[in-house]
């Protein structure tokens, strides 16, 4: 029978047991708590039947951490918490400095572990915004947590939750006081298919996200498929909390920090995220930075780059690491000339047009940029007079002027720039946007198309939620706009779209479009705020998966001249999409 520890409101969730006993365990008194996290509650568990003397250690040991989870709680989902799932398929000898699991288990309400107990957590040694471990101290943590990472990531698991929290000490008094231990797989996730070996497929789901704010990768706030790279980011962020007591984003207060805090991260550049710390910070800030979605680390590279420091100081306070950490062979020495020539995030603002081609049969393509409204309208009439319609629509901030595609093959026969409302009566449905500075959106309505049922939906954020419910229906994105920092999305049903997915970041996201071309998706919508972009890729009926190679992505910071245009022309490449806006470099 559980007995509570004290009196609970109504509504409170039910109290931690006082006694906890799983399977032939000891019982265990619950005693004080050590930590909370988002889900688990961890206390100190005392022997008490039999009662086991202080000196044994492992399952025998007199005190142990014992982790509570409520059955309703996140994570818990399958039955049981996924934490479990990750230990068992771990199995005993993994080798990763965890601590042991003893016994796990429910008991009322919750589900329990009984583990190691183990010592303070980095998070202990910075806290009120005080860095308090020496410089060497943090080296030999860099040393220790890399090498803990390989071991974790060689057996198919990336982290997903490092910070400093979660790296604790082994408990002061055994021999494993000095000794570095990463705790809470509560947010584990496989890198690598457990069945055939190979790397899990890369995508990008903008809402989901599931990690801690100031430590979390960009690509994990993204929502991008975490990988190996994603622990490594978190480690370079956790690495500079402890040399200076905080973050750079830290200081966001308040309301929705995930969106600030994430633009602040893409434009920080390795230079402003490390200065003033001794170089190996940089180098590693930098090699990690540049890793691809699938790309091998090189831990013990990275390691290496440490050993300087490390080596002089061979027994520091409190971390004692082995430092033998020998370089094993030559790819894994890193020096200055081995660091990535470019910056993948320089922290600089760039104002660019994104124009995508995409191969066609030959055909009849006019651009006409720099156009006033009152110009905008007698080219849109011209064209429809010579045969040709209008594709793509995008508005110049730089100049306030608009930038027209027609094309002679759309299918298209009758075209407007209307009043929305009364057009979709008449079977004219939009098939181009885009949003002036000014305010309001341009929007081309055209008869003969595919399209069934169209909405338009303009919001303040880029309205993801609202495009999975619609694409759960069948809808398909088919024209995309901005209009300084609001969207403009236009889904259609009866289109040719199979399938689509998106990339949203805060630079162009030519690893997601790499990736996406891959899979066998190509662009089909493009916009951007002053802040994001937005992609949108498709796969249509009957367009081979190849097809994505056969598209070219233009980035340039005017609109490109004549002769580029028709060099692209002449190969049988179109403008199929384009946008101007302001993104990251
Ligand atoms: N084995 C242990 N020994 C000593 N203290 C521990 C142990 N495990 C966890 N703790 C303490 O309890 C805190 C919360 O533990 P943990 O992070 O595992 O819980 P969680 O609910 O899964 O956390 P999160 O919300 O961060 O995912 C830790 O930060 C640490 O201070």
């Amino acid at each position: 029978m559980d007995r509570s520890r004290s009196r609970r409101r109504r509504g409170d969730p039910p109290q931690i047991p006082e006694q906890v006993q799983i399977d032939d365990s000891p019982v265990y008194r619950i005693e004080r708590k050590l930590g909370k996290g988002s889900i688990g509650q961890v206390y100190v568990g005392r022997a008490i039947s039999p009662s086991i003397p202080y000196d044994q250690t492992g399952v025998e040991a007199a005190e142990v951490a014992i982790k509570f989870k409520h059955k309703d709680s996140k994570g818990c989902e399958g039955g049981t918490p996924h934490e479990w799932k990750v230990y068992d398929d771990l199995g005993e000898s993994h080798g990763i400095p965890l601590p042991r699991l003893h016994y796990k288990g429910q008991q009322g309400d919750y589900y329990v572990m009984v583990m190691d107990l183990l010592g303070p957590s980095l998070q202990a040694t910075s806290d009120d915004n005080r860095p308090t471990l020496p410089l060497d101290a943090i080296a030999c943590i860099a040393v220790e947590a890399i090498s803990i990472l390989e071991k974790l990531h060689s057996r198919g698991y990336i982290h997903g939750d490092i910070k400093p929290g979660n790296f604790l000490l082994g408990h002061p008094g055994t021999p494993e006081k000095k000794t570095l231990f990463l705790t809470d797989l509560g947010l584990a996730t496989r890198w690598q298919d457990a069945s055939t070996g190979s790397h899990i497929k890369y995508n990008q789901t903008p809402d989901d996200f599931r990690g801690t704010i100031p430590f979390a990768s960009v690509h994990t706030q993204l929502g991008r498929t975490s990988s190996r790279r994603n622990d490594l980011e978190s480690l370079v962020y956790m690495l500079i909390y402890l040399i200076r007591g905080r973050l750079p984003w830290q200081s966001h207060q308040g309301g929705d920090k995930a969106f600030p805090v994430c633009k602040q991260k893409m434009a920080t550049s390795p230079n402003a995220l490390c200065f003033l710390c001794p170089k190996p910070y940089k180098q590693f800030t930098t090699f990690v930075l540049h890793l691809k979605f699938d790309e091998d680390p090189n831990y013990a590279g990275y390691i290496s780059l440490f050993h300087g420091i490390v080596r002089e100081n061979p027994y520091v306070w409190p971390v004692h690491i082995d430092v033998t950490h020998e370089v094993p062979h030559k790819r894994a020495r890193l020096n200055d000339d081995s660091e990535p020539s470019q910056f993948i995030r320089t922290g600089l603002k760039v104002q660019q047009w994104i124009i995508v081609y995409r191969v066609h049969p030959p055909m009849k393509q006019s651009y006409f940029y720099n156009l006033d409204d009152a110009n905008l309208k007698s080219h849109f009439e011209k064209g429809d007079e010579e045969g040709m319609y209008v594709t793509n629509v995008a508005y110049c901030s730089n100049t306030n002027s608009w930038t027209v595609i027609m094309d002679d093959s759309t299918g298209y026969t009758d075209q407007w720039l209307e009043w929305i409302e009364k057009q979709w009566l008449e079977n004219f449905y939009i098939t181009a946007v885009a949003g002036a500075d000014k305010g309001g959106f341009l929007l081309v309505m055209s008869k003969g198309t595919h399209i069934t049922q169209q909405y338009f939906h303009v919001a303040n954020t880029f309205p993801f939620e609202w495009i999975k419910k619609k694409w759960a229906k069948g809808f398909r994105v088919t024209a995309l706009a901005t209009s300084r920092s609001r969207w403009a999305v236009v889904l259609s049903s009866g289109t040719r779209f199979t399938d689509q997915a998106v990339e949203l970041d805060f630079q162009y996201p030519e690893e997601g479009v790499h990736e996406r071309a891959k899979q066998g998706y190509y662009i089909t919508s493009v916009a951007a705020t002053p802040d994001e972009v937005a992609i949108i890729f498709s796969k249509s009926e009957g367009v081979p998966a190849t097809a994505s190679v056969e598209q070219e992505t233009l980035l340039t910071y005017g609109f490109p001249v004549d002769f580029r245009i028709k060099e692209k022309q002449a190969r049988n490449y179109y403008i199929s999409s384009l946008c101007f806006g302001l993104t990251l470099a």
